[in-house]
């Protein structure tokens, strides 16, 4: 399929039911790439994610990592073979401090008092690199969202990955959280040769971040290509902006570091106008 892909996907189908969640999805990321994935609401990410990481079997296609067939393997077997997501919900555990639970996910998700001096190093190593350190003894429970979801994906490198699954790791953070994260991101596919793929509803932070975009759209790749090319794509602001985007309808939401402002209602953008209330196409420009 895609030459040099560390995962690839390829024919994928899901269905629930009467709804045709996926339908021929095909993806691939390379190493070092950091790819975003995005899409109206519904559109199927989170469905193509859980299929990427071995949640959900698809009812059709296959998908390769490092160019071995898992589509049958469980999420832990991915993981093991360097597949890491993290999630919309937090997954640390709450009783672990930040840093101990960097130390576990290194130990098979064992806990053993205090780890290996190894484990401990890396973790200390990891959060320095996520601006956590001072954080290390800090219970996850109590950070504020952004750091949270920080400590998140500090804990997906405390091995480290050669594909990383980030779903919407942006959201709930502060600008200079954002800005911190694009950091790591970057560092983690330019240093290490991580393969990342994120599924983010903040377009802007996606066009800011990626060098290769695709979009879903009812359970279908819509458009692919770099961040100009999908911007100006008519079939994707149409898409968009035919999903409707305002408040009560869970649109996409705009406003990413450095993404500007978002203009509303212009006949250029398509605004479109519920009871009253102005709903803003997302940031595709
Ligand atoms: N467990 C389920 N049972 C039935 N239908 C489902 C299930 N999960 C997802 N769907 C449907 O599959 C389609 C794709 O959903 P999915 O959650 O993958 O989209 P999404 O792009 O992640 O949406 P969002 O941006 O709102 O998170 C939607 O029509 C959704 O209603």
């Amino acid at each position: 399929m895609s030459g040099g892909a560390v995962l690839e996907a390829s024919g994928i189908g899901v269905r629930f039911g009467g709804v045709r969640a996926l339908h021929d999805v095909r993806i691939a990321v390379r190493p070092g790439e950091i790819c975003g994935l995005i899409g109206p609401n519904g559109a199927g990410k989170t469905t193509l994610f859980d299929v990427l990481s071995g949640i959900r079997r698809p009812d059709r296609g296959r998908v390769r990592l490092a160019g071995s067939d898992v589509t049958l393997r469980p999420p832990a077997w991915r993981a093991r073979h360097g597949m890491r997501r993290t999630f919309q919900r937090q997954q640390l555990f709450g009783q672990l401090t930040v840093a101990d639970n960097l130390v576990v996910a290194q130990e098979g998700g064992r806990w053993r008092r205090g780890g290996a001096a190894r484990s401990r190093e890396r973790a200390a190593e990891v959060l320095a690199a996520c601006g956590l350190a001072e954080l290390a003894g800090a219970y996850p429970g109590t950070l504020p969202v952004g750091l949270g979801r920080m400590a998140e994906l500090a804990r997906a490198l405390a091995e480290p990955p050669r594909v990383l699954l980030l779903d919407e790791p942006a959201s709930g953070m502060t600008a200079a959280e954002r800005g911190r994260l694009a950091g790591v991101v970057r560092r983690l596919a330019a240093d290490e040769g991580c393969a990342v793929l994120l599924v983010e509803h903040d377009v802007g932070f996606v066009m800011d971040l990626c060098s290769r975009v695709v979009v879903l759209d009812l359970g279908q790749v819509l458009a692919e290509g770099d961040p100009a090319r999908v911007r100006a794509d008519p079939a994707v602001r149409e898409a968009y902006l035919g999903a409707g985007t305002g408040p009560g309808t869970g649109g996409v939401e705009t406003g990413g570091v450095g993404t500007g402002g978002v203009e509303t209602g212009g006949v250029e953008t398509g605004g479109v106008e519920t009871g009253g209330v102005e709903c803003a196409p997302p940031d595709i420009r």
